[in-house]
Parts: structure tokens; sequence; C-alpha cells
């Protein structure tokens, strides 16, 4: 498979990197504005891969991406210390007026994923300025929340992450909903494992990796600037699902029918992501809370989606 990736930042080469390590994609093309940057990561990342893959990484103009059977779109700005993920959205929305246009110009029928912020908006702009399909438009959405969140959980627990099954639905941003009622380790529901191995989930501790969760973000970028080894791995495991025709269940973010009443709004629930993109959606049995805060974060994200004229 060959997989494109638009803006060869902190984000675009964590995910190249990743990739190419994990030998998902057979190339990987890197394009950016700087074509320099795009030069150099591709050639950095190519010195990595003889440890680990053939992949072959190259960077080029929108040219270069020809033959490509994904793009992942990590262009644009990100946030600074202290800054929303939504206060990105008419940069960002400018940059994929002109993303977006030059990648279909050269691949028709690619499937996109999305990275850049507000993800679950730029998705939507993606979706509408691409006309393709919605199962091939996919935003990475709360791919990397539910990571942090499954990592936490573990780590109370003193279990694998990967043993966790839980997820965290709604917008990747402020409004997000973790969602512990249907949540279990390995067969067993959370709170009875909890309660067998002597470590109780208190409403203290699920506030906390609650704030955790929500906060991860701004807390790592007053750290270093911005986060990118966790989106890069995620955008991986996205790739993979897809490449491999997994049928994997992953929450990320396309435009659905119906959530929790609203229409037509674009966000995180689990979705069976395969070689056509999603090709199912799952609403998963929620709480009276969870349902409630579900209800709240699609309405905001139509609203401000409803807001752009594209
Ligand atoms: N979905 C997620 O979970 C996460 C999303 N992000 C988002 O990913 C995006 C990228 O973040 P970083 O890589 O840290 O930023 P960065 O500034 O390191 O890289 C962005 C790249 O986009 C390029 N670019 C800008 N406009 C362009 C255009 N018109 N055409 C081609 N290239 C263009 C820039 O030259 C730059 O190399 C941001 O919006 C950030 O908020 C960041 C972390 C997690
Ligand atoms: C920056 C961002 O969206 C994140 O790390 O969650």
């Amino acid at each position: 498979m060959k997989v494109g990736i638009v803006g060869a930042g902190m984000v675009g080469s964590a995910a190249g990197f990743a990739l190419a390590l994990a030998g998902t994609a057979s190339e990987i093309v890197f394009v950016d504005q700087n074509r320099a940057l795009a030069l150099a990561q591709a050639e950095d990342i190519s010195h990595a891969t003889p440890f680990h893959s053939a992949t072959k990484v190259t960077s080029g103009g929108y040219d270069a991406l020809d033959g490509a059977d994904m793009v992942i779109l990590a262009a644009g700005v990100s946030q600074k210390p202290g800054e929303t993920r939504l206060a990105l959205l008419e940069r960002n929305t400018e940059v994929f007026r002109v993303v977006v246009g030059a990648v279909l110009a050269v691949v028709s029928d690619p499937i996109l994923l999305i990275a850049s912020n507000p993800v679950d908006i730029m998705t939507h702009v993606a979706t509408r300025l691409s006309g393709l399909p919605r199962s091939k438009v996919i935003g990475s959405g709360t791919i990397l929340d539910t990571a942090r969140f499954r990592s936490l959980i573990g780590r109370h627990l003193g279990i694998s992450p990967q043993s966790v099954h839980a997820y965290v639905l709604g917008e990747h941003g402020d409004s997000e909903v973790l969602t512990w009622s249907n949540a279990r380790a390995g067969s067993i529901g959370l709170s009875a494992f909890a309660e067998q191995v002597g470590r109780p989930l208190t409403q203290d501790l699920r506030q906390s990796i609650d704030h955790d969760v929500r906060n991860a973000a701004y807390r790592i970028i007053e750290g270093k600037g911005s986060t990118y080894y966790g989106i890069g791995g995620g955008l991986a495991r996205i790739v993979k699902a897809i490449a491999q025709d997994q049928q994997a269940i992953l929450s990320v973010s396309t435009t659905t029918d119906v959530v929790e009443g609203i229409e037509n709004v674009t966000l995180s629930l689990p979705r069976v992501i395969g070689r056509a993109g999603v090709h199912l959606d799952l609403h998963p049995d929620l709480d009276d809370e969870e349902r409630e805060g579900l209800r709240r974060s699609a309405e905001m994200l139509k609203d401000l989606s409803g807001k752009l004229a594209l």
C-alpha cells in the first residue's frame, strides 16, 4: 500500500516513522509546502527503515502522490500552550481548501485520514470539499483519547492497556465523553475486576483519570510544545487496519447519520475499519450521563460545522 502524508511536521513525521518501522506501507511519500522539510523527513526516516522494514520513504510535490491508496492530512497550524483545538478551525479550514483539492487532482479515489485539528470539524470539511463517500474520509478522532484512557486504567489495575476495552466518544477535544459504564477488563466489567484485584475505581480516581485524559494535550504542549508520538502511533494503527483489511474496531471520526438525535454530525464512535474505510458504526449502550454528554458534544460540533461556508 502506498501512503501519502501531506504535512511533514511533527505529527506527519511521527506517523511516517511509526508506519515505516512497522512496515505496513510499501511506500510513504511526504508532501509539504516546505519542500526542504518534506525531503529531510523522508531522508531521515528512510535511514531507520533498514533496521526494521523495506518501506520506501520519499518526498515530492503533489504529483508524487500518484497511485496512493491513502493520504494522511496533517497539514496546518497546531495549538500554542493554553490554546484550544477549536481555535485552529478557521486557519486550518483555509489550509484544507488548498490541500484537499490538490490531493484529489492527483488521486481520484483515496481514503483520506485526517489528523489536523480540530479533527472532527476538519473531517467534516474534508468530506464536503472532497465529495468522497463519508466512509472514506476518516478522522483520527478519539483514537488517541481512547489510548490515553486505556493506558491510565491499565496502569491503575495493573494490567495491559490492550486488555482494557474502554472508549472515549464524541469530540476529540474538551467535550469528549469517557464511557465508563460499558468498560471491561478482559471479559469482566471494569468495576468487578477492580474489586477483585483490590484496586477499586473510586469516584475520586475516576475524576482524576477523566481530568488527565481530557487535559493530556494541554499538559504535553505546555511541557514540549506539541504532541506527536501518541497520534503518530494512532494514525499508523488506523492505516494498518485498512491495509490489512482487519475489520478492527477503533474509535474514529466520520460523518454519522444520527447520534443522540443530532443528524449528520462528524464525531467519534467505535467503528469497524477495513480495506474500504469505515465498514460499520457501533452505537454502544451508555448510561444517562454519558448519553447526555455525547448529545452535548454532537450538538456543539454540529453547530460549529454548520457555520462554515464550504
Ligand atoms: N488528531 C490528533 O489527535 C492530533 C492532531 N494534531 C494536529 O495536527 C496538526 C499538525 O500538527 P504538527 O505536525 O505538530 O504541526 P507542525 O507545524 O509541526 O506541522 C504542520 C505542517 O503543515 C505544513 N503546512 C501548513 N500549511 C500547508 C499547506 N497549505 N500545504 C502543505 N503543507 C502545509 C507546514 O509546513 C508544517 O510542516 C495540527 O493541526 C495539530 O493540532 C496534533 C496532535 C494530535
Ligand atoms: C494535540 C492533540 O490534539 C492531542 O494531543 O490530543
